[in-house]
């Protein structure tokens, strides 16, 4: 006889959901008392199969942002649009969300040690080690991406593709590698607010009232047979709000002298 039911990776459920839970009640006034968090699109994850679902997002605070996401997808599941109003929807949380994190980030300490117990798949980046980048790129870890394989095929995994908390840096490849060969649906997510609340842990508060949004994009579009990995990689890079472009903010000045141009380049009668 099953004493207690596991799922793929070993973890006894029960102990998952009181965990979740656990969390959740420490966490919910961070999101909805000290700040509010305006959420969008939530009606997107109601749309969702069970199975099989990448969310890719730009990345704030090492666990705040994934803690939101929890709170976020569970009080969608449970009706709630837009909001995370009324706590009682972590009664029954989804059990098979899991979220891919730097390996030295969850080792570092007892309360990352328990937090992967609520379904961290932890990956050794190729680039980066002990906070620094490193320029000789370690292999990718078969297992990492094994983990990565079985965890979308149980349910739901949570990414950040560019793999730190610094913005505008590059979406690293491997993102793309999943996507092409595992086809999951993906749905971008674009956060603000974070660092600005939180510290960069995103364990303690730093300010209150302050304006966190959390917006659901529609799945993206991906041609998985044609679609090239650097393809792939600039229309993450666009949907989470991270590409180069986005840095580019045209000054007055310009604007100004582009219309004075614009008077040579009318027509003469
Ligand atoms: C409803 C509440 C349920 C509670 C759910 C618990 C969720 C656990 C949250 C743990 C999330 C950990 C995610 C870590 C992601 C990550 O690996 O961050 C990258 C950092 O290393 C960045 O390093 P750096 O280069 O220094 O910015």
């Amino acid at each position: 006889m099953v004493l207690f039911k596991r799922n793929p990776f070993g973890h006894i459920l029960v102990v998952k959901r009181f965990l979740i839970q656990v969390f959740a009640v420490l966490t919910h006034r961070r999101y909805r008392g000290f700040n509010s968090l305006q959420i969008e699109g939530s009606e997107i994850i109601t749309t969702l199969p069970d199975t099989n679902v990448l969310f890719i997002s730009n990345h704030q605070t090492y666990f705040a942002d994934v803690v939101a996401m929890f709170h976020v997808f569970n009080a969608s599941l449970s009706g709630r649009q837009d909001t995370i109003k009324n706590i009682g929807y972590i009664w029954k949380p989804k059990l098979n969300i899991y979220y891919v994190a730097a390996k030295e980030t969850m080792q570092a300490g007892l309360l990352p040690r328990i937090l992967c117990y609520v379904g961290a798949i932890t990956v050794e980046r190729t680039w980066r080690s002990c906070g620094k980048d490193v320029t000789e790129k370690r292999d990718v870890n078969p297992n990492d991406t094994e983990n990565i394989k079985i965890a979308l095929s149980d349910g739901w995994v949570i990414t950040f593709p560019q793999g730190t908390t610094k913005s505008f840096k590059p979406v690293r490849k491997g993102t793309a590698h999943i996507i092409k060969q595992h086809r999951p649906i993906v749905v971008p997510i674009v956060i603000d607010g974070f660092r600005r609340s939180f510290d960069k842990k995103g364990l303690r508060m730093k300010k209150k009232d302050i304006l966190q949004s959390f917006i659901i994009k529609p799945p993206l579009e991906i041609d998985y047979d044609n679609d090239t990995i650097d393809q792939i990689v600039e229309k993450i890079e666009f949907a989470i709000e991270q590409h180069p472009s986005f840095l580019k903010v045209i000054p007055t000045e310009e604007l100004k002298a582009a219309e004075e141009l614009n008077k040579l380049r009318r027509w003469e009668y």
